[in-house]
């Protein structure tokens, strides 16, 4: 039997076909089109370039000397964007202001923008905390006791350099926790880290223009820095010298205590880790993380203490009451300890509102490993990425009145300093954070609490508080342009031995 089928059905089954196959290739035809024609992520916006140098015009101002890195990138950010592009000369750069990119860069891509990664830092600090904490009461004591003796007692107090005195504390400190008792050129160490954080702070022609080597030779920087180097190494090697020889005849801790210094964790370390068959350490990595932790550690302890007393000068309700509060908790004590910093509670929010207004390391600086696109932007291999994490703790979508000194604004916020919350990054945030942060807040605070303890501040010959300079000077750590000198006259609540 032959079927029949209406010849209407099937011409309107024809059609039906027919605009069905022609719908699906309209969308295989649009879907090759996107797939070939998918816009490539274009560069983050930026200011016009000029052949050759880039942008470097429109950072005249650190050219010519004068200017401040973390400003002037500020500045242009709010014109050009919270992410944005420069070119450097040769170097590309992305500067980054915003909180939530930030995160972005600094912890969730973090493989792509780490640069280098830095646990072995992170180890050793939090290893020698117990020897840290005890050398930082006991320095925190000597710079006291040193103020109290060149007062003599006189009632109208003495005038202290607190900008000399606070980077020998915070060297002193450092030195010692690293080199134990074997540090004797202490001074000459702090010394020659002092140029060599001069020489690398502040813009270098040099710096983005890699390809011209004469650049650094003619400039002079090639020699001061080599120099620099050569005369710091000197030292690091006589006292890594001087650790293993102690350890061959059996003496391990090299620290005063007895217990083991930096130098002998990582001597120990190092010895585990040659047995281990994990990635040796070399002395030269040795040298090179005490190094770090010289620069990283030492200044940015420094000024973070003199923006804190330089604001509190400048807010005297503030100083009282944070005064009052120091000297509440730690009646007729000689020596504030640990736990009484826990009770402090006002003296942290005034560190924590300094070092968001006065971001002591600004601009944190990174390199892409591999292209990686970021909100919709594309951030090539090899781009130094620089993220401004002092325009960040300014940035009015998140702080009210950014540019006031409020320590009240954190009494009722649970920020933390580990970049939890993003747009409140000093200390970085993701893998690559400072590995200092606890051991850096803790000799902050207790110094703090100290010179608050045991001396009543003034401004020297009748200066008014708002007449105190706030100019900063530039370089990777950000301090005050001339230095803080107050007159300091001894407080005296605890009983006499
Ligand atoms: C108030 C004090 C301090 C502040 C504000 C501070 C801030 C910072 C910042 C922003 C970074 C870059 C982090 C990143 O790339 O994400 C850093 C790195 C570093 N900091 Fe600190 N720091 C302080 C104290 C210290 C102290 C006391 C030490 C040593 C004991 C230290 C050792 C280091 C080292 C070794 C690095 C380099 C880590 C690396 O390259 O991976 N810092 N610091």
């Amino acid at each position: 039997m032959e079927l029949e089928f209406d010849p209407l059905l099937l011409r309107s089954l024809n059609l039906f076909l027919l605009v069905s196959f022609a719908f699906l290739l309209v969308k295989i035809w649009k879907k090759i089109e996107t797939y070939f024609h998918k816009p490539t992520p274009k560069l983050p916006p930026g200011p016009t370039k000029l052949p050759l140098i880039g942008n470097i015009h429109n950072l005249h101002n650190l050219v010519v000397g004068g200017g401040l890195a973390h400003h002037v990138f500020g500045d242009l950010a709010k014109k050009y964007g919270l992410l944005m592009h420069l070119q450097l000369g040769e170097i590309s750069t992305v500067v980054v202001s915003s909180a939530k990119l930030a995160k972005e860069i600094l912890a969730t891509h973090h493989p792509s923008f780490a640069g280098r990664p830095a646990n072995l830092a992170t180890r050793i600090i939090g290893m020698s905390k117990k020897i840290s904490l005890l050398l930082l009461m006991e320095e925190i004591s000597k710079l006291a006791e040193s103020i109290i003796q060149s007062s003599g007692g006189s009632p109208g107090g003495v005038l202290v350099n607190l900008t000399h005195k606070l980077f020998e504390y915070s060297s002193s400190v450092i030195c010692r926790a690293a080199f134990g008792r074997i540090c004797k050129d202490k001074d000459t160490m702090i010394k020659r880290v002092k140029i060599a954080l001069a020489l690398v702070g502040g813009f270098n022609l040099a710096d983005v223009f890699p390809s011209l080597k004469f650049l650094p030779i003619i400039t002079g920087l090639k020699h001061k820095l080599l120099e620099a180097h050569h005369k710091i190494d000197e030292i690091l090697d006589d006292v890594v010298k001087q650790h293993i020889e102690n350890h061959e005849i059996g003496r391990k801790g090299n620290a005063e205590s007895g217990d083991e210094d930096l130098i002998d964790v990582l001597l120990r370390l190092q010895q585990e880790t040659s047995t281990d068959l994990q990635i040796p350490i070399r002395t030269r990595n040795i040298k090179a993380l005490i190094l770090d932790m010289f620069t990283g550690g030492t200044e940015s302890t420094a000024v973070t203490i003199q923006w804190a007393l330089s604001e509190l000068m400048r807010h005297p309700g503030v100083m009282k009451k944070a005064q009052a509060q120091v000297r509440q908790v730690c009646k007729r004590k000689k020596i504030i300890e640990d736990d009484d910093i826990q009770n402090l509670k006002y003296l942290k929010m005034v560190i924590q509102e300094t070092i968001r207004l006065h971001t002591p390391a600004p601009l944190i600086p990174r390199a892409s490993r591999e292209n990686r696109e970021i909100n919709g932007y594309m951030i090539p291999n090899k781009t130094q990425v620089i993220v401004n994490a002092w325009a960040i703790a300014r940035d009015p979508e998140y702080w009210d009145e950014p540019e006031k000194f409020k320590p009240e604004r954190f009494e009722n916020k649970s920020f933390d300093y580990m970049g939890t919350q993003s747009e409140y990054i000093p200390f970085g945030t993701g893998r690559r954070m400072c590995p200092g942060v606890t051991f850096g807040l803790a000799s902050v605070e207790l110094s703090l609490a100290h010179l608050l303890y045991h001396f009543d501040w003034r401004l020297p010959d009748g200066m008014m508080p708002n007449d105190l300079d706030m100019d900063e000077v530039d370089g990777l750590v950000v301090g005050r342009k001339t230095d803080l000198q107050l007159i300091a006259t001894p407080y005296h609540d605890f009983p006499d031995d």
